[in-house]
């Protein structure tokens, strides 16, 4: 199928178009119609008669932002009218929903008709918290952003001239510092006079580009001082005192050229004829003024980016208005003013210098992204620019003075935005600022592997865990230099030169001679075999939890764990559980990973241990235990066996929210269980899931994350005397960054 026909498909398959209102509160009895509606709305309108800024509490205005256009300028297509870009706004009300939780309702004004438009959006002000101005033309899209900003309370910003300035100046300082240039020294070609290109001028002098040294260009060739021809107050300001007079003539010597004018502008001779080390950024949508390939072809040398997603350094104002708009929105700005716009500048150029996630990476086809030349900015899909614009932007709206509503705690509000994220930011952030609270030592065999260091990078920054790493020293040192990591004084043990590896083989030997190992086998395990020396500096308290996995099968890394430090006293097995999470909801799975077929007793072990684990998470449990039927609605032995293990656990942990044997269905309706079999003391739906057998539990588990769309932590280990777990082939640095969070929660919970 041709990629204009998918096109086509996207926006028409299903619901036509890509956006829908939905609610956020039931409406389902009639006491919902009466509080949603009539009489109970009133309430919230009387409120807001006596203090407007109510609105914010109790309607949807503090995240609602108009996404106005004329349709003039839509993309490069040009004045295609407001209907026809209706498909770009509504595009537009997707990116802000995707990439920062921000409601848009697109606004299509059939007008050419500057004060027209001025007032119409005035009248809006009680309905919006921003108003988001898209592809109308310049010059009157400077006029109409002006007066609105006078006369509006809200943040006005009309995204193709900040936006698109934002993000091409972040991108310009990344490549000045690649090719060890100047900005007062470089001379800047703007090619495009309207909106983007005026705002893209503007923003590089107040970065400090020289004037004598701009140049803008538009359809009339260069803007020079004395030129009447096709110009305006704002082409004005911008002119250059100078001779040249085609686009051809100034882009010789140019060390820059931002294009915001129209596909093809740019011809390879042009390209030729620029500075060492040129700095292109052709950013015209949706085909650029040239191509990568093409300016590849006859400078090797060119730092080239594109206002498109399938070429790398993608220079595009998506990557600056979702997130600046929710800065701005949760400070109840009253503006989006010039500091803010810096704020974003320094956050995404700062970003794009630092290590980036394997969910990046997988996001983008596991291709190597590192700051350089083809990795100027930071990928719209990265979660960071959320974590680090947002912030910055909200920090800068409350030093100028323009929020109404400062943040207080930004720890706290850095915690909401990875809520945004999902929930298993929420959750695991719960579980990473208790480690946190007293990091403990987690040992890591698997030393030089590249995630694994990746992660302790991160444990180090946060201050998660104290990492230690097994291997070659000198490995380890030169992989953390190859990855430019800063790991400070990490401490790196081999066990092949350690001087407590004789304590550890004599240990070995004393524990396992009765079990066949030999003195000659000790020696080999604990120098040769991480897993073991790893596990033994666990038992000799050398080390609080052991994390080990990413590149062995599941049963070479636990074997270790098991012979040295086994199981808690007591316990019949070790048990395995996974947390999945789902959008709105997060539910505990086990045993998903040990136990193949588990006795009553044995199940009513796996039910108390993981509740007392979910209670780490700060997550009351709620326990199901499932069968395929409902409070003996199906006699066989093996809904008995559940029967009968429900009934241990309400023998051996009475207070524990517990009840089966029950149906998946069941143990996830609240409604139906209260209908039905109201006596249940299982009240809500059930989190924590206890399957009667490994086959149930393992392949529920797995259907959960691929059909379900579940994420997985885990497999979550059970019942060890110590903190041991497994990671698992193929995680990435958050999974294993995860991981070593639980293992320190464990390890805290030891101590008291
Ligand atoms: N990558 C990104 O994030 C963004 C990219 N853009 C792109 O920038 C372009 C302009 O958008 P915008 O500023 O909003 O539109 P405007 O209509 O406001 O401005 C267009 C400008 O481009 C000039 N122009 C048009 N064709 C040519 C050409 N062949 N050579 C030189 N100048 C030309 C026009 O000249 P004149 O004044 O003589 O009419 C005008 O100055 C579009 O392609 C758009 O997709 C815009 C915003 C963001
Ligand atoms: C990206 C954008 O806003 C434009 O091309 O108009
Ligand atoms: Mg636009």
């Amino acid at each position: 199928m041709s990629k204009r026909q998918d096109a086509l498909d996207y926006h028409s398959s299903g619901r036509k178009g890509k956006i829908e209102v939905t609610t956020t509160k039931p409406c389902a009895t009639s006491l919902d119609l009466s509080l949603a509606y009539s009489p109970g709305v009133a309430e919230p309108c009387l409120e807001i008669e006596k203090n407007p800024l109510m609105a914010y509490e109790y309607t949807a205005k503090g995240n609602l932002v108009a996404v106005v256009s004329n349709g003039t300028a839509v993309l490069g297509l040009g004045d295609i009218g407001a209907l026809a870009g209706k498909p770009v706004m509504e595009g537009k009300g997707v990116l802000f929903k995707r990439f920062a939780d921000v409601d848009v309702f697109d606004i299509e004004l059939n007008t050419k008709d500057s004060d027209e438009i001025i007032r119409t959006v005035k009248l809006l002000e009680p309905t919006f918290g921003g108003i988001n101005l898209e592809d109308i033309k310049g010059p009157e899209c400077f006029y109409i952003e002006e007066e609105l900003k006078k006369i509006m309370n809200i943040p006005v910003f009309h995204d193709d001239q900040h936006g698109t300035a934002i993000i091409a100046n972040a991108g310009l300082l990344n490549a000045l510092v690649l090719v060890d240039k100047k900005i007062e020294d470089i001379k800047i070609i703007v090619n495009g006079a309207g909106a983007a290109g005026i705002a893209c001028a503007n923003l590089a002098r107040i970065l400090g580009a020289r004037p004598e040294n701009m140049y803008l260009c538009d359809t009339k060739g260069v803007i020079f001082k004395g030129r009447t021809e096709g110009m305006n107050a704002y082409k004005e300001r911008l002119a250059n005192d100078t001779d040249a007079r085609t686009l051809e003539d100034v882009m010789v010597g140019a060390d820059v050229f931002f294009g915001v004018s129209a596909k093809g502008a740019v011809t390879k001779e042009m390209v030729a004829s620029m500075a060492k080390d040129p700095i292109i950024f052709a950013m015209a949508n949706p085909d650029p003024e040239i191509t990568p390939d093409e300016a590849k072809a006859v400078r090797s040398d060119v730092i080239i980016g594109t206002g498109r997603s399938d070429y790398n350094n993608q220079i595009n104002n998506v990557l600056c208005f979702p997130f600046l708009f929710r800065g701005a929105l949760d400070t109840h700005a009253s503006a989006i003013n010039d500091e803010m716009k810096m704020a974003a500048v320094k956050a995404l150029a700062a970003l794009a210098k630092e290590d980036v996630p394997d969910s990046v990476r997988k996001a983008y086809s596991n291709v190597e992204i590192k700051f350089g030349r083809e990795y100027l900015i930071p990928k719209p899909f990265d979660p960071r620019v959320l974590l680090h614009v947002a912030p910055a932007v909200a920090q800068a709206a409350m030093d100028s003075g323009v929020a109404r509503r400062p943040i207080e705690n930004m720890a706290k509000y850095l915690e909401s935005l990875e809520a945004l994220q999902g929930r298993s930011k929420e959750i695991m952030r719960g579980l990473i600022n208790k480690a946190k609270s007293n990091p403990k030592r987690v040992v890591l065999p698997e030393g030089e592997e590249e995630k694994i260091l990746r992660a302790a990078q991160v444990l180090i920054d946060e201050g998660i865990a104290i990492p230690i790493l097994l291997g070659d020293k000198e490995e380890i040192l030169a992989k953390i230099k190859e990855l430019n990591l800063d790991l400070g004084n990490v401490q790196i043990i081999d066990p092949a030169t350690s001087p407590k590896r004789g304590e550890y083989i004599d240990a070995l030997f004393d524990m396992r001679q009765r079990k066949g190992i030999t003195r000659a086998e000790g020696k080999r395990l604990i120098k040769k075999n991480r897993n073991y020396y790893g596990a033994m500096m666990l038992e000799k308290g050398d080390a609080d939890a052991l994390l080990s996995g990413i590149e062995h099968h599941y049963p070479d890394t636990i074997r270790p764990a098991l012979e040295i430090i086994g199981k808690q006293e007591g316990l019949s097995k070790v048990h395995g559980m996974y947390m999945l999470v789902f959008k709105k909801d997060v539910v505990f799975c086990a045993d998903t990973t040990v136990t193949i077929e588990p006795t009553a007793e044995e199940l009513a072990e796996t039910a108390i241990l993981t509740a007392q684990k979910v209670r780490h998470f700060e997550v009351e449990p709620r326990v199901a235990m499932l069968s395929f039927s409902n409070f003996g609605s199906a006699e066989h032995p093996l809904t008995l066996k559940v029967k009968r293990a429900t009934q241990l656990v309400k023998e051996w942990a009475p207070d524990l929210i517990i009840d089966g044997e029950v149906q998946a269905n069941l143990a996830l309706d609240p409604e139906l269980m209260e209908r039905q079999y109201p006596f249940s003391k299982l009240k809500g739906n059930a989190n924590v899931l206890i399957f009667p057998d490994l086959q149930s539990g393992n392949i529920s588990y797995k259907l959960l994350t691929r059909l379900g769309g579940a994420e997985a932590v885990g497999p979550i280990l059970m019942g060890m005397k110590k903190p041991v777990h497994v990671l698992q082939r193929g995680d990435d640095v958050s999974d294993i960054v995860n991981m070593a969070a639980v293992a320190v929660v464990d390890a805290q919970m030891i101590e008291k």
